[in-house]
């Protein structure tokens, strides 16, 4: 059977990325900190994921094991020597963490065998693969470095599927939204692979992993941010609120211009996409929580990602990103206790002021026009 290594057997990698390798024929080895997850992953061999639609119909992801990255490390170094894929589904700023022991893996990996291998970031980023690529390669030695070009690849991927925050008796136990797109950038493939069932492999990655990071990512913070404002505790209730549901569809005419500009996507096609995400972030069969979907703010306000990018794409093409600065200043007041990225962001605010703070975090000049639109609608919502 072939072998799958996954990193992060949380809601994304038991929810989507372990159902879909499983269901492709994969064994999937599970490797996480989370004790509790790696031991009922390794005794049961298998687990629940229950679609939250009318059906609620339920499938058994098999064929599972796990490794603790904590207490198993040679274990886990030996499973990506002789794997047949590695996947990582963690927290993009989580990789630097697991780098290691997937360079100690890959240089185990060359000396056995020069089978391709693909790893995968699927993490909510743009160039995950390539970050992780990038960390793993400076553990590298010279030898390893130019074996590993010719046979190991690190194809950058775009991972969409709502999988909000469990509690179920079942630790195991996933509750996810029937959705899910996972694109995988071909041109970044070694030729010969066998595509994996379910998986889009698309020669151009960029225009898919802006659409969705601009879209169902910019649109699913917006309402977080203006919802916590409002005293809402999941997506649900702020979804149920007219006037926030407009400002949401507000932001994204913004990407959506954008991405129309850039990328040529079809108007109406892509009015029919935002429509579509707006209905998903509403799915009353889900309860997904402000504070998940928030989550990470200094993240979600960093120059790359689902609100700076698109904010600096709009202003360079002259386009309009006020409600995306909105979203900005939403960020900036997501003053949410156990969130660490929320509590560092509100003790620079105290500490250094919002402007500057602003500058600190999305890189946006005091003098840019777009850091003047974030002040101005930090002031209206404060
Ligand atoms: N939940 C969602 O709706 C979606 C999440 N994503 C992305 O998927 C990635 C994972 O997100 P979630 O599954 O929601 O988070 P999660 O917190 O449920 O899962 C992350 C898992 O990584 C594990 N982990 C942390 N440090 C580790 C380490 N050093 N070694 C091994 N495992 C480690 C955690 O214990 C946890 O089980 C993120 O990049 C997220 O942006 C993408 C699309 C949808
Ligand atoms: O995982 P992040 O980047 O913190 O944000 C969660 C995002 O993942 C999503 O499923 C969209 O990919 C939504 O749940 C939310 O927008």
């Amino acid at each position: 059977m072939k072998k799958a290594v996954h990193f992060g057997a949380g809601n994304i990698g038991r929810g989507f990325i372990g159902l879909l390798l499983s269901q492709a024929g994969y064994e999937v080895c599970f490797v996480d900190v989370n004790e509790n997850f790696v031991s009922q992953l390794k005794e049961r061999g298998e687990y629940p994921v229950t679609l939250a639609s009318e059906g609620q119909e339920t499938v058994t992801v098999t064929n599972v094991t796990a490794l603790s990255s904590v207490t198993q490390a040679d274990e886990v170094i030996a499973a990506i020597a002789e794997a047949d894929i590695v996947t990582t589904a963690v927290g993009v700023s989580i990789l630097k963490h697991i780098a290691g022991s997937i360079a100690k893996g890959i240089t185990e990996r060359l000396t056995v065998s020069s089978a391709p291998l693909h790893v995968i970031a699927c993490e909510n980023a743009i160039g995950g693969s390539a970050q992780l690529k990038e960390l793993v390669y400076a553990q590298l030695d010279e030898e390893s470095r130019t074996k590993a070009d010719a046979s190991i690849a690190f194809p950058n991927a775009a991972v969409d599927r709502i999988v909000p925050l469990q509690q179920h008796e079942d630790v195991l136990k996933v509750v996810v939204e029937p959705f899910y797109e996972w694109v995988i950038d071909s041109s970044q493939m070694i030729s010969g692979y066998t595509p994996i069932g379910g998986v889009h492999y698309v020669e151009n990655l960029d225009p898919y992993i802006e659409r969705k990071l601009f879209t169902v990512n910019t649109g699913h913070c917006s309402a977080a941010y203006l919802g916590f404002l409002r005293g809402y505790e999941t997506i649900q209730q702020a979804m149920a609120d007219e006037q926030l549901t407009s400002l949401v569809r507000e932001v994204l005419l913004e990407t959506g211009a954008v991405l129309v500009s850039k990328h040529g996507f079809d108007q109406a096609e892509h009015t029919k996409y935002i429509d579509k995400n707006l209905e998903r972030f509403r799915n009353p069969s889900l309860t997904d929580e402000v504070s998940r979907v928030g989550r990470s703010p200094i993240r979600k306000l960093s120059p790359n990602d689902r609100l700076v990018s698109p904010a600096l794409e709009a202003h360079e093409r002259g386009l309009s990103y006020a409600a995306l600065t909105r979203s900005m200043a939403g960020a900036l007041l997501f003053n949410v206790q156990d969130d660490p990225e929320a509590v560092e962001l509100q003790a620079s605010i105290a500490d250094i002021g919002v402007e500057a703070t602003v500058t600190k975090y999305t890189g946006l000049a005091a003098d840019h026009d777009t850091h003047k639109s974030v002040m101005v609608e930090y002031n209206k919502l404060k």
